[in-house]
């Protein structure tokens, strides 16, 4: 299901500079169930919070100005399918589409923290093999307002994160909407960084396989 959203958050107003840009971002927000995928979704989208959000799989299109360029997201809320979750056609798509990844555990939880763990891993894993050096990754825990019932420390959610070369964020979709800004935010300049790196001018072994390459050319167009 396809929803557009908009008149929704907008966290700057700066449309008519030079830098004023546009930027197309692709999304996908994963964790496992209850964690507040959908909450975390929904708050970014509206600002608020409602609660209740059942088991739909959505794509969100929706534009912000992050930063004084215009981004259009498209935000793919998946549920989580528990095993093999890299063998499946539909689960191998969303990883190829996306552009970006919030990889949503609950500070509650600790099987969403482990399953966060794997998923970060298999991401990369896919993302290598399909020729992506880095991929942009953020990491949530999520409901930090349920401190009490906390079984995931902030350190380890760090340094998951540090190890894994993700951002990290706690957050609480129910009671704040400025955290869950700077995830996308965050995962915005990533993802801009992550594209202006491609662009940046091969090392040595870009300029041997060119230069190869030009000779090939001329050789085949020879015969
Ligand atoms: N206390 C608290 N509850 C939250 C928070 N975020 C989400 N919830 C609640 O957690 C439950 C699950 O939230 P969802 O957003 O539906 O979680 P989900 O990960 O999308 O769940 P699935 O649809 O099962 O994949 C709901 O009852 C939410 O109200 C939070 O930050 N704090």
């Amino acid at each position: 299901m396809v929803l557009s959203i908009s008149n929704a958050a907008q966290f700057s107003i700066d449309m008519t500079g030079p830098n004023a840009l546009k930027m197309e971002a692709n999304i996908v927000v994963l964790g496992t169930d209850n964690v507040g995928k959908s909450a975390l979704t929904v708050r970014f989208l509206t600002r608020r919070f409602i609660g209740e959000y059942g088991h739909i799989e959505s794509i969100y299109r929706h534009n912000v100005i992050v930063d004084g360029r215009e981004v259009t997201f498209s935000i793919w809320d998946s549920p989580y399918s528990q095993e093999q979750y890299w063998e499946t056609p539909i689960q191998e798509k969303r990883v190829q589409w996306a552009d970006g990844f919030v990889l949503v555990y609950s500070i509650c939880d600790r099987a969403s923290f482990n399953a966060v763990a794997r998923l970060v891993q298999g991401i990369k894993a896919k993302k290598d093999f399909l020729g992506v050096e880095k991929v942009p990754v953020v990491i949530v825990g999520n409901k930090r307002d349920l401190h009490h019932r906390r079984t995931v420390t902030s350190e380890e959610g760090r340094l998951l994160a540090l190890t894994t070369d993700c951002q990290f964020y706690e957050v609480s979709a129910a009671e704040n909407y400025h955290g869950v800004l700077m995830v996308f935010h965050g995962l915005t300049d990533r993802i801009r960084e992550s594209r202006s790196a491609v662009k940046k001018p091969a090392g040595i072994k870009g300029i041997v396989k060119t230069v190869s390459a030009v000779f090939t050319r001329r050789r085949t167009d020879s015969l």
